[in-house]
């Protein structure tokens, strides 16, 4: 079926999936690697951060670190200036040696006792605190003398020497060098020229001293006589402590510089230069450097390039008290060695991390996309398993379907479209759908599709025409479908030719009856309505005839439901064949038929009709091997006379069959007024009854049976009572036959038989003398199925002695199912039960059947006994009851006994036994009892 089209459009559908699971997986990887740069950024950042973050803090120890490497050392130089200070300080105080330099310098300086004093004053100095030399000068700052290493007075200390005289303070030159080579040239030229201090440090040589100059103050008017010169040499003192590094450091180094007019000289040594310590440095214009700063006289942090142009870090520190600047510094590569050495490592960790996200996150599109590969593969798989399927499905569906243009020319069909229509393929391609209808829906079916183009989908039931010009109904389902653009209709065609049938069965049934095929109520009535409706036009009249077999309940109970069903298909047969066309027929229930005779001119024609019927109904009927007979009593109600409508019409005509049923069934009755009434009663009756057992208003009394010889009571009767709560006491008579008649009979006769066994084993335990109990049982229940079952069970629930049970039938009872009356008797005679025959003498009384059947007792129905002795004809009667019971071997009873007369005269005959008023009527169980009582005493 449109196997291009409909898998082009699958392969839509199904690529729209795989593509929007594709497009989605799109999606999730766009997400991710978003999320992996998102997240590689983030390292990175962090990564930098970090970074500069540690860069920071490193650089801002290292600074720390060389402010305080630099504070310290400044501090320690200034101390250390100020030890010597202070140590100078003893010697500044003491006016005995300045009173004796003063005496001996004025005394021209001999060497004499003083000299040698002041010899051994200056030496004992020079070894106590281990000065390189030290001198004495005049006040003009001449050498008087000195000792130590050799001496040579610079300069700057001569100047320093005058400076401190002049003030009268202690005080240190400036470091100064002293070369022996050149010894004499400085001398010389230094009388001559008065060479500045930059001169002399452009000669600067190994031997760098220190010189502290103490004036000499002696008298009150502390007067300089003249200046002691204490020569340290800060190799050995100050520059070790400059040069030396608390921590360990490759590149750090402290160098000690002093500005002067013309730039900064480096006092102290470099350690990554093999050159004097002292020396003069040029200050590079272009950018700051430690001796800018110190010639601008500033302290603090700075970073340049060295003196090897390599990028350091350097502390400026001013030298508390003196007129130097400590320089600290370090390379930066060592600074942020650390540092790269933690880049390193940080952009290792990022690189790791990245990597390491890279790979899971590659692996994990690996494993995503390998599946969404698979998933596709398989979708295209089961698309491809799709199309096949249903190519196959459609191609070869139980439904008819087809596609069709706008205009509705047939562009696919599947194979049972094909099968139904009666086409081939290509006959049915060169069709419009049109031409599968008959011609006159055509036109209905044009207008049908336009419709659809509106509405899209609609569902519809049409009759279809096949190539063969037959017909079938359909029910389509139709709708638009869009395939590659274009517009489709597509139907699909269920044949509902069954269904059709089916629906025509179900409408039939609804109208007739299954069994016997003749209209039910619901038809009947539809019927009666158009023909009252005629009728009222017509002036003319109806009538309405009620039938019910009379005990056809008989018919199930001991034949068999399905020779009921039988009974109730022949009498359908036998109506139809006695009845006009215009006249109906129905089964309205049961066993009840209505005949409705149409258009009645004369209501004698009724009469005979219904005449009729009952003969019909009263011909022996076999079914499934049983010949019996049947009897119908007919109600009959007219219109307009006796309703107007179907509902009074059929009451009324129920009412008068109850009144043929009473009035001896098998009889036809016209309605009166008065039957509603009395069908009334018989109706409440009938209710009343179906309670009577559960609220316990029967009663069994128990007349006497004498043995006539001896005059003995040899067994009861049980007879039903029933206390009737607003009609008293009511006769079994009246109220057995409408138990009957309503199929309440077995119930209420299982009863009585369960009720007399009890009460005769009762009294065998109460120790009477044992009595035969005689129990009616109806036809209706003799002939019921599980009779026999019912006798056993009770029997063997009361424990009654089967001896002792007598059962009285009569013989109409047996007479109407012969056969199977005579098996069920054997059977019971088979228990040890005695058979009595009812009623003797006023049925067939066929010796015979008296010979075949295995009773042990024939009762002489009182009809015959009550007008004995005189009656001559009931006498001979009675007699020849007598005679055959005698001949047969059967005990003979004679019932109705009211007279004296009359048991003496049956004695005389030879009857065996009598029951009757003139002994007792029937009796309670407890007046029974006193009556045996009785009787025995007498
Ligand atoms: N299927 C059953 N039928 C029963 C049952 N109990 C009674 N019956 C039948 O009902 C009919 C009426 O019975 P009932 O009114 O009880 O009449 C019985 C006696 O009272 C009456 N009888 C007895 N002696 C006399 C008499 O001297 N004179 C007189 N006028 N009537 C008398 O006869 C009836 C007993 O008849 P029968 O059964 O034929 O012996 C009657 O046909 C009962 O059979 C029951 O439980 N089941």
């Amino acid at each position: 079926m449109g196997t291009q089209q409909t898998g082009h459009k699958q392969n839509e559908i199904s690529s729209f999936f795989s593509d929007r699971k594709w497009r989605s997986a799109g999606h999730v990887n766009r997400i991710a690697l978003g999320g992996f740069c998102f997240l590689a950024l983030l390292i990175a950042c962090g990564g930098w951060w970090v970074y500069q973050y540690q860069t920071a803090k490193i650089k801002a120890d290292r600074q720390n670190e060389l402010i305080a490497i630099s504070t310290l050392k400044a501090h320690q130089i200034s101390e250390w200036r100020k030890e010597k200070l202070d140590d100078a300080k003893l010697l500044l105080n003491n006016p005995i040696i300045a009173q004796q330099l003063e005496a001996w310098i004025l005394n021209g300086s001999p060497r004499n006792g003083l000299y040698q004093k002041f010899l051994s004053r200056l030496t004992a100095l020079l070894e106590a605190y281990d000065y390189h030399a030290v001198a004495l000068l005049d006040t003009q700052a001449n050498t008087l003398l000195s000792v130590g290493e050799e001496w040579l007075l610079g300069e700057t200390t001569r100047k320093a020497a005058l400076d401190a005289l002049a003030t009268k303070q202690s005080k240190f030159a400036e470091i100064s060098a002293q070369h022996p080579e050149e010894l004499e040239r400085i001398q010389a030229h230094h009388h001559e020229h008065h060479r500045d201090e930059e001169h002399e440090h452009e000669h600067f040589n190994h031997h760098i001293h220190l010189d502290l100059i103490i004036p000499m103050l002696a008298g009150k008017a502390r007067k300089p006589s003249g200046a002691i010169v204490l020569r340290l040499v800060p190799e050995k003192f100050l520059f070790p402590l400059i040069e030396s590094w608390p921590t360990a450091s490759k590149t750090a180094e402290t160098v000690l510089l002093k500005p002067t007019p013309s730039g900064v000289i480096r006092l102290s040594g470099r350690r990554h230069a093999e050159e004097d310590h002292k020396h003069k440095i040029s200050i590079p214009t272009d950018r700051v450097t430690p001796p800018e700063m110190i010639r601008q006289g500033k302290e603090g942090v700075l970073e340049h390039r060295d003196y090897r142009n390599i990028p350091a870090l350097s502390y400026i520190k001013k030298v508390a008290g003196t007129p130097w600047y400590l320089v600290a510094k370090i390379d930066r590569e060592e600074i942020y060695a650390p540092i790269n050495q933690l880049a390193w490592q940080i952009s290792l960790l990022v690189i790791a991390l990245v990597s390491s996200a890279g790979l899971s996150l590659y692996y994990w599109w690996r494993q995503i996309s390998t599946a969404l590969l698979a998933e596709k593969y398989q979708s295209q798989l089961d698309k491809q398993l799709l199309e096949k399927r249903f190519h196959q499905i459609t191609r070869h569906a139980n439904d008819i379907i087809m596609l069709c243009d706008r205009e509705g020319k047939v562009v696919d069909v599947n194979n049972r479209a094909l099968e139904a229509f009666g086409y081939s393929l290509e006959e049915m391609l060169t069709l419009n759908v049109t031409a599968l209808r008959p011609a006159e829906d055509r036109e209905k079916s044009a207008e049908q599709r336009k419709q659809l183009l509106t509405k899209r989908s609609h569902l519809f039931e049409e009759r279809c025409l096949r190539k063969d010009g037959t017909i079938f109904p359909a029910e389509i389902s139709a709708r638009l479908i869009e395939l590659e653009g274009q517009i489709y209709l597509q139907g699909i065609l269920r044949d509902i030719t069954e269904r059709k049938k089916a629906q025509q069965e179900i409408q039939y049934l609804a109208h007739h009856d299954s069994l016997t095929g003749l209209p039910n109520r619901n038809l009947l009535k539809d019927r009666v309505e158009q023909n009252l409706a005629r009728a009222r036009r017509n002036n003319s009249k109806s009538a309405f005839l009620f039938l019910d077999f009379d005990r056809f309940k008989n018919i199930n109970d001991s034949l068999g439901h399905s020779v009921g069903d039988g009974v109730l298909q022949e009498v359908a047969k036998r109506l139809k064949t006695c009845l006009r066309e215009e006249d109906t027929v129905a089964r309205v229930g049961g066993d009840e038929f209505v005949i409705l005779l149409a258009d009645l001119e004369d209501e004698r024609a009724v009469a005979n009709v219904a005449q009729k019927v009952t003969e019909l109904g009263t011909t022996p009927y076999e079914v499934k091997g049983q010949k019996f007979r049947l009897t119908i009593s007919i109600g009959i109600s007219v219109f307009p006379n006796d309703g107007d409508n179907f509902e009074s019409l059929l009451k009324n005509a129920d009412s008068a069959m109850y009144h043929a049923k009473n009035a001896g069934r098998n009889t036809f009755c016209f309605y009166t007024e008065d039957m509603n009434a009395q069908t009334l009663e018989a109706l409440n009756l009938e209710r009343d009854l179906q309670h009577a057992l559960e609220n316990n208003e029967l009663r069994l009394h128990y007349q006497p049976q004498l043995d006539l010889e001896s005059s003995k009571v040899i067994g009861v009767e049980a007879l039903l009572r029933w206390q009737h709560p607003t009609h008293g006491n009511m006769s079994p008579a009246v109220f057995i036959p409408i138990a009957e008649e309503r199929g309440l009979i077995n119930d209420i006769g299982n009863w009585v038989l369960e009720t007399a066994c009890r009460q005769s084993v009762s009294w065998q335990e109460q120790g009477l003398p044992p009595l035969r109990m005689a129990v009616n049982i109806s036809a209706l229940q003799l002939h019921h199925v599980d009779f026999y079952e019912k006798v056993a069970t009770i029997l063997a629930a009361t424990g009654m002695n089967p001896e002792m049970l007598e059962l009285e039938l009569t013989e109409s009872a047996v007479m109407q199912h012969e056969e199977s009356a005579l098996v069920l008797m054997q059977q019971l005679k088979a228990l040890g039960l005695h058979l009595a025959i009812d009623d003797f003498g006023t049925g067939y009384s066929s010796l015979s059947y008296l010979k075949r059947f295995p009773f042990d007792k024939l009762k002489i129905d009182r009809s015959f006994i009550k007008d004995l002795p005189l009656d001559t004809e009931d006498g001979a009667i009675t007699q020849a009851i007598i005679g055959v019971g005698r001949s047969l071997k059967h005990k003979v009873i004679a019932e109705g006994v009211e007279t004296l007369e009359q048991q003496n005269y049956l004695r005389d005959e030879g009857c065996d036994q009598m029951q009757g008023f003139y002994f007792s009527r029937p009796l309670p169980p407890e007046e029974l009892v006193e009556l045996l009582e009785q009787n025995s005493g007498d």
